[in-house]
């Protein structure tokens, strides 16, 4: 098996925060000594730390899409910093490939971790993370449609023939209010975990290793999933209090995984065999008009009973949902412009989507209303899946009237890398 690859000179120096004072700094610190050291991984999980949860980051597909769903994210997307060449963004993926998978595996970052050896320079890890067990983390990477060709067209970093037809901006759907400052980006990332520190410590040091390379541009933060991915999970609830991700997608269903989520190798695009696209949705849910709404218009609207989450047509939460039963006054018991109803496969031509989504709330609005809702994620073979059943949402679902799509994104997830590569290997060097 091949060694694992080692974090760069630059990415240890923006561990080190030298990027920010200057490369003449370099010297000073312990990580650079020799021009090229580094690379070495301190390991946080020592004798007494608990190991805790983890999954493996190198495989055939990334994790963090199957991977039953972690009860907290913290989604980040990036633009690549000017000047960036593309070796530079081979190198910074090599970096990420370095510490994600370091992360994953309890390790703290660089060679000497959150207590630097050097006294006069910044820890090479953050350190929030220490004493922590892994809890489950993963780090999943994703390119968005401009890095293949700037909004002008412009071939970047020679990608542009490598791009994937499908992978171009969603389509403006009815009642879209997007904000660009919370909306696309030519790389992802979503850091998934148990606990919310280390969530939030995978994404502070991956921005940090990205320095002079690639730029913050916006990031969410999310608790309480809204989906299960595995029938090992129980269902949680979104911020409507409906459970949420009862009908998803589940890994153990082999055959709709093997349908619905990872990428076939095409033509245009060899090196997506494997992987997915990811796309994310900020959706505004106006809490305090949902809260005044009766539990009949709550279960109307949504096709499910609020406290179980069965279908209106009757059984138990997994029992399937019949669109053709009736009620006693002969109305369909499930509302055809019910949310799931309309989001239903038999009503969006059999698209699916493996949905990984998660409630957010970010203080208040100047009217004293929550700014809160869901950060939908869903992992597609194809991104026509879910621009076919937000299409048919957009115009058609009941629940509507209480929610606003804010930001989106679209992201190609490549493949996993094996020991030794990197993600984004197929793209870059076959
Ligand atoms: C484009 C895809 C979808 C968006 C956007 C979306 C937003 C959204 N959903 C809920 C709450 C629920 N959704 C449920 C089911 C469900 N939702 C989608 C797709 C989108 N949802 C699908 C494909 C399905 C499954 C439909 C089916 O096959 O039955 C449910 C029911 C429970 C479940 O199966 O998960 C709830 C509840 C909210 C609040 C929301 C936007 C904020
Ligand atoms: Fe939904």
């Amino acid at each position: 098996m091949k060694e694992p690859l080692k974090l760069s000179r630059r990415g240890l120096l923006g561990l080190a925060g030298v990027g920010l004072a200057g490369a003449g700094l370099g010297a000073g610190i312990a990580v650079g000594v020799d021009g090229v050291t580094g690379g070495g991984i301190a390991s946080r999980n020592a004798a007494n730390d608990p190991p805790g949860l983890r999954y493996d980051f190198y495989g055939t597909h990334q994790a963090g899409i199957t991977t039953p769903a972690q009860d907290r994210l913290h989604f980040a997307a990036f633009d690549v910093a000017p000047g960036t060449s593309r070796a530079d963004l081979i190198e910074l993926l090599q970096d990420w490939t370095v510490a994600a998978a370091a992360m994953t595996q309890g390790k703290e970052l660089g060679e000497f971790g959150a207590g630097s050896a050097n006294y006069d320079a910044p820890p090479e890890d953050t350190g929030e993370a220490v004493g922590l067990p892994v809890a489950g983390l993963t780090v999943t990477i994703g390119f968005g449609p401009t890095l293949f060709s700037s909004s002008t067209g412009e071939d970047r970093f020679g990608l542009l023939s490598r791009k994937p037809p499908e992978l171009v901006n969603l389509p403006h759907f009815a009642a879209d209010d997007l904000d660009p400052a919370s909306s696309g980006g030519d790389l992802c990332i979503q850091a998934c975990a148990n606990d919310p520190q280390v969530a939030v410590h995978a994404i502070r040091n991956l921005t940090r290793i990205a320095f002079g390379r690639a730029v913050l541009k916006w990031s969410q933060l999310g608790y309480g999933r809204t989906s299960s991915t595995s029938t090992s999970q129980k269902t949680e609830r979104n911020l409507f209090g409906f459970k949420d991700g009862t009908a998803n997608i589940k890994n153990e269903n082999a055959s709709d995984v093997a349908d619905f989520v990872w990428t076939a190798s095409s033509p245009s695009s060899p090196w997506m065999a494997g992987g997915t696209y990811l796309v994310a949705r900020r959706i505004r849910m106006t809490l305090e008009t949902w809260d005044r709404a009766s539990l009949r218009e709550q279960e109307r609207v949504t096709g499910r009973t609020k406290a179980e989450g069965a279908p209106l047509s009757g059984g138990t939460e997994f029992s399937e949902t019949d669109f053709s039963a009736t009620a006693a006054d002969g109305s369909r018991a499930i509302d055809p412009q019910s949310h799931v109803a309309q989001a239903h496969a038999s009503h969006n031509g059999g698209a699916k989507l493996l949905r990984r989504g998660y409630n957010f709330v970010d203080g208040n609005d100047a009217l004293g209303r929550l700014n809160a809702g869901l950060f939908f994620i869903s992992f597609q073979k194809s991104p026509e899946q879910f621009v076919t059943i937000q299409k048919n949402l957009a115009k058609n679902d009941a629940l509507n009237e209480y929610l606003k799509h804010v930001g989106s994104g679209i992201f190609a997830i490549p493949p996993g890398a094996p020991v030794g590569s990197f993600i984004g290997s197929s793209l870059f060097l076959t």
